[in-house]
């Protein structure tokens, strides 16, 4: 799965760990954005939007935004077309995101949830397959006028 990456100043070092973990979970880090230090304070729509455009460009990649909650990175990622951004602290949150949701964004607060627990959510994340279906109908009605 290729993923790509994106975080603001306040999960820059989460940002670094989760790249490893992609790669160490058999992933490919397809992008990173973001700033290289937590001196360089972003605002988070910017880093969201780039993400969520490697995204759409990139059929069949995933998005893993982390902010100092993730509620941020999510809002300005849900504003983009043909994206899903969930927000998640639990494994089972993480897993119905995507089984359910078909989320192609995984959004996590390095403010909220440490480290070992964030590569669990994203390991979860990575691994779950969106289960069609009935859900499939829901999922098309998130979009604008769908
Ligand atoms: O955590 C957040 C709320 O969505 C944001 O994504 C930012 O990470 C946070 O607002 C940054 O706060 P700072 O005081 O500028 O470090």
């Amino acid at each position: 799965m290729r993923v790509h990456l994106g975080s603001d100043h306040a999960a820059i070092d989460l940002r670094r760990e989760l790249a490893a973990a992609v790669a160490a979970f058999g992933h490919e880090v397809a992008s990173e954005s973001g700033p290289a230090a937590a001196s360089e304070s972003v605002d988070y729509p910017d880093v969201a939007v780039e993400v969520a455009r490697h995204v759409r460009a990139d059929p069949g990649s995933l998005g893993l935004l982390v902010c100092g909650t993730g509620q941020g990175m999510a809002m300005a990622a849900n504003k983009q077309a043909g994206i899903r951004a969930a927000v998640v602290m639990d494994p089972f949150s993480a897993a119905m995101a995507r089984e359910h949701n078909d989320a192609n964004v995984l959004c996590l607060g390095a403010r909220v949830v440490g480290v070992e627990l964030a590569k669990v959510l994203l390991r979860t994340f990575l691994d779950a397959r969106f289960a069609g279906g009935r859900h499939a109908r829901r999922v098309e009605k998130l979009e604008p006028g769908g």
